[in-house]
């Protein structure tokens, strides 16, 4: 406890200015370790005192991605977010700032990668693929399993194993360039979460690993994370899921996947299967709020196994894959459009028919 109080008082020294004395600041903020049986009500990181560095003449426009600092605020010791139990702040002011991202347009062509290990060169895991995905909407990228949709995706977003061999051309925004860094996020099929940390807090980790920049910046784009994936309800609440502690739910769980990459603000976001084992009602909610993320400006490209009628009816753009071959690209209403004059009269008739038709071809190009 000495040893925490000694803490207590170095940072009370080093943080005291005339700006932001430490009288200001209840001496229950200064709580290094998380207290006995605080598990279940964890802190939100805005507690920290720095948070309310009011008389910091520090500025972030929103959209116009200026900053104006005449001081840079000290980002916080990672310590210091484990502070003791505080009554929940009022979401700070950027929540309410509408997320608005400048997307961009990808387009690709005669896209085709091999796989080292397979057995011939024309064991093309993706074959000739072409189609574009544009600023503000959904395209999503369909198929039955090992149709190489994974392989297009990360084809596309420039990030094939390197025992992978892409063929063909990629575009953004009209230039055939790679995607950099910071410029697009990319959200695996699984990925790792700390489960010992808030929502909150495991985005603010993230964007303080992932960008450079200023504080108060870092505090603006974790909320409007926050607030894109609709993760106000679980932002102050523990992600868990390990040492038999239990945690959010997958669908959430998943969002918060998505929430990490929105942290960069990509321009373009990739997905591998958003919907992976979540059951119907969640994935109609991450659907209709992948849908809000899109119409923000974000361009959303991402891979899906199967869908629902409803969730079918939010795509903009559709790639069917069979085998590899591109069986149809366009947009979703000219696929219903093409099953219609079919005579082909619900959407799910149509899946139906599409499950069908790439049964057929998966066992015509299939069989060795
Ligand atoms: N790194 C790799 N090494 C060897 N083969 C691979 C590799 N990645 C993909 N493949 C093969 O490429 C084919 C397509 O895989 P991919 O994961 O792209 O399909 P998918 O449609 O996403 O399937 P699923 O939804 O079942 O994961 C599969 O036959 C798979 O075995």
């Amino acid at each position: 406890m000495e040893e925490i109080q000694s803490q207590s008082d170095n940072y009370r020294s080093s943080s005291s200015s005339a700006s932001s004395p430490a009288s200001r600041v209840p001496s229950s903020n200064f709580f290094y370790l998380r207290k006995p049986g605080s598990l279940r009500q964890p802190i939100s990181f805005e507690d920290s005192p720095e948070w309310e560095d009011t008389d910091a003449d520090v500025r972030v426009e929103e959209g116009g991605d200026s900053i104006n600092a005449a001081t840079t605020p000290v980002s916080p010791s990672l310590s210091k977010l484990n502070s003791g139990s505080l009554p929940s702040p009022p979401m700070p002011e950027a929540a309410a700032v509408t997320r608005k991202t400048a997307g961009a347009s990808v387009v690709w062509k005669d896209l085709a990668v091999t796989i080292k290990g397979k057995r011939k060169y024309s064991d093309k895991v993706v074959k000739s693929s072409n189609g574009y995905a544009l600023p503000g909407t959904m395209t999503v990228i369909m198929g039955p399993a090992k149709s190489g949709k994974s392989t297009l995706l990360r084809a596309i977003a420039g990030r094939l194993h390197p025992s992978a061999k892409m063929y063909g051309e990629v575009f953004i925004n009209g230039v055939k360039t790679r995607l950099l860094y910071g410029s697009y996020g990319f959200v695996d099929r699984e990925t790792t979460l700390i489960g010992s940390l808030t929502v909150r807090e495991y985005l603010y980790y993230s964007a303080l690993l992932q960008l450079p920049g200023f504080f108060c910046q870092k505090k603006s784009v974790v909320e409007e994370a926050i607030q894109a994936m609709s993760l106000g309800d679980y932002a102050n609440k523990l992600i868990g899921g390990h040492c038999y502690m239990k945690g959010l739910a997958r669908g959430e769980r998943r969002r918060v996947s998505i929430a990490r990459e929105l942290v960069m603000r990509p321009r373009i976001l990739f997905i591998d299967e958003p919907l992976y084992h979540l059951d119907s009602v969640s994935a109609l909610l991450m659907m209709v709020t992948l849908k809000k993320l899109a119409s923000t400006g974000c361009t959303l490209i991402f891979t899906i196994y199967q869908s629902s009628t409803e969730v079918f009816g939010l795509f903009d753009r559709i790639c069917l894959l069979s085998n590899g071959n591109t069986l149809f690209f366009g947009e979703t209403l000219a696929c219903l459009q093409v099953s219609d004059n079919m005579n082909i009269r619900s959407t799910s008739q149509m899946l139906d028919f599409l499950a069908r038709l790439c049964k057929v071809l998966l066992i015509t190009f299939y069989v060795p």
